[in-house]
């Protein structure tokens, strides 16, 4: 699969580079040689099944774990040359969370800045500062563990923030969360950019990734298997169509029969016509369906999204390729 084709002229300098970068764990080749250029200040979004691999890549290029083969720069910083500077230039966020949920939230970020060696006053103005900005200062003298999840993970980021890093890694921020926690987390993230701060988001959302992200990158069975912007990586793939679904199984079997060319599926009795969901070809369809006598029950116009672009690109089953519709009858 094709990646995306970049502007001529220089690239902007990289904020995390990897070239091959490999990683097994006993036969299972988990990573089978990723390259990335991530350019400082904007947002990376790594989206890919469950299991393919995407803490690890967050893993490795945090320092946790090393990987078997290849090439990472972090920050200017050789991940195997310079894991100090690469570290002290980081943040990760996320499923190893480094919330401890016996002390308060003010605990935790006091530690944090003990961590990062600040003297007393500036980690206590740090530290309320923090507190303020993520909407925790009430909860501040509370215990960890008595806060909702959307609490913990802005408990999280702040913590991360002690230590101003240029580039942080959310493992996957919103999973879990309320859609109002997770729309202020999308905001939490706006902000950091615009400070400055470069981001590298795994997710299971695809509309996460849409929302957020300036470049996303696709990883499955151990390689990037597409990268681009939302709309280049809609672009890859053909999508498009018009669905029609029956509750009649004998309506359904004669248009099934006069459209011999459409997608079916028996047992939820629809069938997709391709179309690149324009006026002029809709109205054709339209037509030619009155002109066959077939009416169906309702008729969906389809353009294809990011959903569309996750599973042809993770999977051979194309059957689900039925989100952001409109329905026009
Ligand atoms: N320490 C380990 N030992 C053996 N296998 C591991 C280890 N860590 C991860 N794996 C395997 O590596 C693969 C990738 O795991 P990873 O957690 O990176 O996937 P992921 O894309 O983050 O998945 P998810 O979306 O489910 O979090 C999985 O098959 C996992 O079982």
């Amino acid at each position: 699969m094709p990646t995306s084709s970049r502007a001529d002229g220089p690239q902007p300098p990289a904020a995390i580079s990897t070239a091959g970068l490999r990683k097994s764990y006993g036969d299972k080749t988990v990573l089978d040689g990723i390259d990335l250029h991530i350019p400082a200040g904007s947002v990376f979004a790594l989206l890919g099944p469950n299991g393919a691999g995407k803490t690890t890549i967050v893993k490795i290029l945090s320092t946790l774990i090393s990987a078997d083969g290849g090439q990472a720069q972090v920050a200017g910083h050789g991940l195997a040359t310079d894991p100090q500077a690469v570290r002290a230039a980081i943040g990760v966020t996320g499923q190893f969370s480094a919330v401890d949920g016996l002390i308060t939230g003010e605990e935790n970020m006091l530690l944090m800045a003990d961590l990062h060696h600040l003297p007393k006053r500036e980690g206590r103005r740090v530290a309320a500062e923090l507190l303020e900005r993520f909407d925790l200062t009430e909860a501040a003298k509370k215990p960890a563990s008595t806060y909702s999840g959307g609490m913990k993970r802005r408990l999280d980021i702040a913590m991360t923030l002690v230590g101003n890093p240029r580039i942080i890694f959310l493992d996957e921020p919103t999973t879990g969360l309320d859609p109002r926690s997770r729309h202020n987390m999308w905001q939490i993230i706006r902000e950091l950019v615009t400070g400055g701060v470069t981001v590298f988001l795994t997710t299971q959302y695809l509309e996460e990734a849409d929302e957020l992200a300036d470049r996303i990158a696709v990883l499955n069975h151990g390689k990037i298997a597409a990268e681009g912007t939302a709309e280049e990586l809609k672009r890859l793939i053909p999508g498009g169509h018009i669905r029609l679904r029956f509750t009649d199984p004998v309506a359904y079997q004669t248009a099934a029969t006069t459209l011999g060319e459409a997608t079916r599926d028996d047992d939820a009795l629809t069938l997709q016509i391709p179309s690149d969901g324009s006026q002029r070809e809709l109205r054709s369809i339209l037509d030619w369906l009155d002109t066959a006598g077939i009416e169906a029950d309702e008729l969906t116009v389809h353009t294809p999204d990011l959903d569309d672009v996750f599973f042809a690109l993770t999977s051979t089953d194309t059957t689900h390729t039925n989100q952001r519709k409109e329905t026009v009858r």
